[in-house]
């Protein structure tokens, strides 16, 4: 976080009072490149000396040159991803906002929400609901403010629901104006409340409190000297406060009665007693929610935002592109109802939790200077659910806490799904000038011409607002939602967002190449707090979906070393390069858990001997790679169990996701396979939650994932054991020291597989089953490397 010098606010206010200040982080930027200098020329010499080797005589060779060149090529990826990684840490900046600078309520730009649900069951409809009313709750000026939930689940539930919040939402949103709430989603409010012991105060306790500052203002009456200026001061404040807690304890009796609707609707949208009804063939359906009552304070519509339902068509013979074809659907339907230049795009589990961020994106969306090209505003994602240990990095600590500012520091950081603010004219590909063909357009956008009208300047949406409640929605809707529409169009290739499962990475791949800017606004207090994976299981199917996403566009015509470099600058195309790469550190990773323990087994050196002046450039290489993730662990709040936390998940990914990712976007590549993206899995098991809060392995995931990891453990266990005889027995410690130290940091990092294969007797270890297989895996694996060795 970044405070402004007095100087810095000095200038700030004679330069035409900027809205924010960015401040490059100098001390930060030196360490990086300092550390990049030596790390590359201990790199440089690392590949001489495994180049060397290959020139010497094939007499004098003791290690068989493929497994040779093996090691190496793994060396040369892990140098390659470390080298692309540079580009983050050249110039990371930070940013202030100036809150007191915004432009006046009426000159705001009006701002579309995008929610984006698509499974009741994975994703609980309370929990929905609860992010769909702090979205309504932002603070904003209501009338500039709509708010579409795209119900890719098309379930009656969740519009039933929608119903019943926008109930709540009358009573919740003239609360939260009244008092200034901070927290403006409801479940988040009222549980921290709830911390205070909120449900112990009854009626009981306000005639208490009465009583108390009756007395209190009698005694401070008489101290005061008899003023009546500080008892008429005291008296409005004793008074206001009861208000406050007295309307707590009504929308709290509210909240939960609104929770109570929301779960009878799920009980009876249930199928037998297991799952919600979804249907995956189902026609489109668009709905305003509102109704007729002014009751609640006197509330009318006008002063709520508009709420939209929107469930596209599906059918199953049409490809529905997930996420990104539900937000291009929103994009169109929301042009010819309000059509507002700004769009916030949020998860159906990500709420607002500071409802200013609104006006903070537009600090930097209405700054003249930067305004022109900028195209989104990105926020980091902040999670609610995190233990403090964190042992699955559910908190992807590297990514917003460092690796975002340093995107920042060139052009600006990668869309990242959910929490930020773009503009729609950076979405529609280009802007549209009064004088360009009619015809031309519609090949893009597709046939609707109330939609091609919403594409121009002076359009006036058809301005479906709440205070009207007969109106329906234009006819024109339906056709929009509907899954023919994009045939024949450039939906999802030049327009909207693209299509991809990594639907994010991609769109601001092409947004940064084609000239636009965004930013990253990262502040204290966070404006987006959503639910991280917080079981393995959950994370590694997610790291799955993100791999083959991210291996699909490098095998695309996108892939960002090839089609970056020319359209954006060099560092910002590494940045890129780095996300796309990160699947790829599998083979490494793979190559450096099993050759060097084949090789400590049959007594082949892989590394210089300890005797060897390379072996400090091996050590030097290892030990300040591990000390530049340690320091910035460090300085990213972050701490010692962080940092070996992040190293384990790291190794259990590469194996795991990472490989099976990469094969997924190469099946997909040559036809075998389809995109899919299951969403991940929002609903909480008490017995996993605990599990992780205690900092505890849940190993309830498929063999699939289980037996890489585990063989790989049992692998290093037996070379490990087997190295550590040689070195005693045989006393060739010299030569074989770095492989059996390579195979103790492997156990010693991944301690918790071991204790879950041998130790632990709960729900959550490593059934006997899966150690048995792995073990029998790696044990045909040395006897046949041995073999292959031997001749
Ligand atoms: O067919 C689909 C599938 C998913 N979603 C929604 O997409 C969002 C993200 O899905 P989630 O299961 O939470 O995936 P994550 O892996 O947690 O999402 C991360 O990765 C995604 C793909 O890169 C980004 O879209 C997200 O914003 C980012 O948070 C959720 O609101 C889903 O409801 C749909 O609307 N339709
Ligand atoms: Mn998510």
């Amino acid at each position: 976080m970044f405070v402004p010098t007095r100087e810095e606010k000095c200038e700030a206010m004679e330069d035409s009072l900027p809205l924010h200040l960015c401040h490059v982080q100098k001390p930060t930027a030196i360490i990086n490149r300092s550390h990049a200098f030596f790390h590359s020329i201990a790199l440089t010499a690392l590949v001489y000396y495994r180049v060397s080797y290959l020139f010497q005589d094939p007499r004098t060779r003791d290690v068989p040159t493929l497994l040779w060149l093996m090691i190496f090529a793994s060396e040369l990826l892990l140098s390659f991803i470390w080298l692309l990684n540079q580009a983050y840490r050249w110039r990371p900046v930070s940013r202030a906002v100036f809150p007191e600078r915004l432009p006046v309520d009426k000159e705001l730009p009006a701002i579309d929400v995008f929610i984006c649900t698509a499974d009741p069951n994975r994703e609980p409809t309370f929990g929905v609901m609860n992010t769909v009313l702090s979205a309504m709750a932002l603070d904003y000026p209501p009338e500039k403010l709509y708010v579409y939930l795209s119900d890719d689940g098309g379930s009656p539930v969740t519009l039933q629901c929608m119903r019943e919040a926008w109930g709540f939402a009358k009573w919740w949103l003239p609360f939260c104006r009244t008092y200034g709430i901070k927290t403006r989603c409801p479940g988040a409010y009222f549980s921290a409340l709830d911390g205070d012991n909120f449900d112990s105060w009854g009626n009981g306790f306000i005639a208490q409190r009465q009583m108390v500052e009756v007395g209190l203002l009698c005694s401070l009456y008489i101290l005061c000297g008899f003023s009546w200026v500080l008892f008429i001061y005291l008296f409005y404040f004793i008074t206001h406060d009861k208000e406050i807690i007295e309307m707590m304890i009504m929308l709290q009796g509210k909240y939960e009665v609104f929770k109570e609707q929301v779960m009878k609707a799920r009980e009876m949208g249930r199928i037998g007693d297991k799952s919600i009804s979804t249907c995956r063939d189902h026609p489109p359906v668009v709905e305003v929610i509102h109704d007729n009552s002014t009751d609640a304070l006197g509330v009318d519509q006008a002063e709520m935002p508009l709420l939209v339902y929107v469930s596209r068509e599906k059918r199953p013979s049409h490809a529905h592109h997930f996420k990104a074809g539900a937000l291009n659907v929103l994009l169109r339907v929301s042009g010819i109802i309000s059509n507002s230049s700004y769009i916030l795009v949020l998860d159906c589990d990500m709420y607002c939790n500071d409802p200013s961020s609104a006006r903070q994106a537009m600090y930097f969306h209405l700054d003249p200077k930067i305004s022109a090209t900028l195209a989104f505003v990105q926020f980091p994602q902040k999670f609610h659910n995190l233990s403090k240990n964190d042992i699955y990095d559910g908190r992807l600590r590297s990514a917003f806490a460092l690796e975002w500012h340093g995107f920042d520091g060139l052009k600006g950081p990668v869309l990242s799904g959910t929490g930020f603010y773009i503009k729609r004219d950076a979405l529609y590909g280009r802007s549209i000038q009064e004088d360009i063909d009619i015809m031309e357009i519609k090949q893009s956008f597709g046939p609707s011409n109330e939609f091609v009208k919403s594409l121009f300047q002076k359009y006036k949406p058809n301005a479906v607002n709440g205070q009207d409640s007969s109106s329906t929605m234009p006819p024109e809707t339906q056709i929009l939602a509907s899954c023919a529409y994009e045939n024949r169009t450039k939906w999802g290739e030049e327009v909207g967002f693209y299509y991809s499962v990594v639907e994010d990475y991609l769109t601001g791949l092409i947004l940064h190449c084609k000239g636009w800017t965004s930013i990253y606004n990262d502040q204290p207090r966070p404006h987006f707090m959503g639910s991280a994976t917080t079981n393995l299981n959950d994370v590694l199917i997610q790291a799955t979906r993100w791999s083959t996403g991210l291996i699909d566009v490098c095998l695309s015509r996108f892939c960002p070393l090839i089609y970056g470099p020319l359209r954006m600058s060099i560092l910002q195309s590494m940045c890129y390069g780095e996300l796309a790469f990160f699947p790829f550190y599998c083979w490494p990773v793979w190559c450096l858990a099993t050759i060097p323990q084949l090789c400590v087994l049959n007594g082949i050196p892989l590394y210089p001997k300890v005797s060897n002046p390379f072996f400090l450039i091996f050590s030097f290489i290892f030990l300040s790679s591990l000390a530049k993730h340690l320091h910035e662990v460090l300085i990213t709040g972050g701490s010692i169990r962080a940092w070996i936390n992040e190293q384990r998940i790291w190794m259990i990914k590469s194996v795991t996701s990472h490989l099976y990712g990469s094969l997924d976007a190469i099946m997909k590549k040559i036809g075998l396979r389809e995109a899919s993206f299951l969403p991940t899995n929002k609903a909480e098991d008490d017995e996993q939650v605990k599990s992780y809060q205690m900092g505890i392995f849940d190993f309830r995931t498929s063999t699939k994932f289980l037996a890489p990891m585990v063989s790989l453990v049992i692998l290093n266990m037996a070379s490990f054991v087997g190295g550590l005889a040689r070195m005693i027995i045989a006393g060739d410690w010299d030569r074989t020291f770095v492989q059996v130290f390579l195979s103790f940091f492997i156990l010693i990092i991944n301690y918790p597989i071991i204790e879950g294969m041998i130790v632990r007797k709960d729900k959550g270890r490593i059934t006997p089953n899966v150690t048995l297989l792995s073990a029998v895996f790696s044990m045909i694996f040395l006897s046949l490397g041995s073999i292959v060795l031997a001749n």
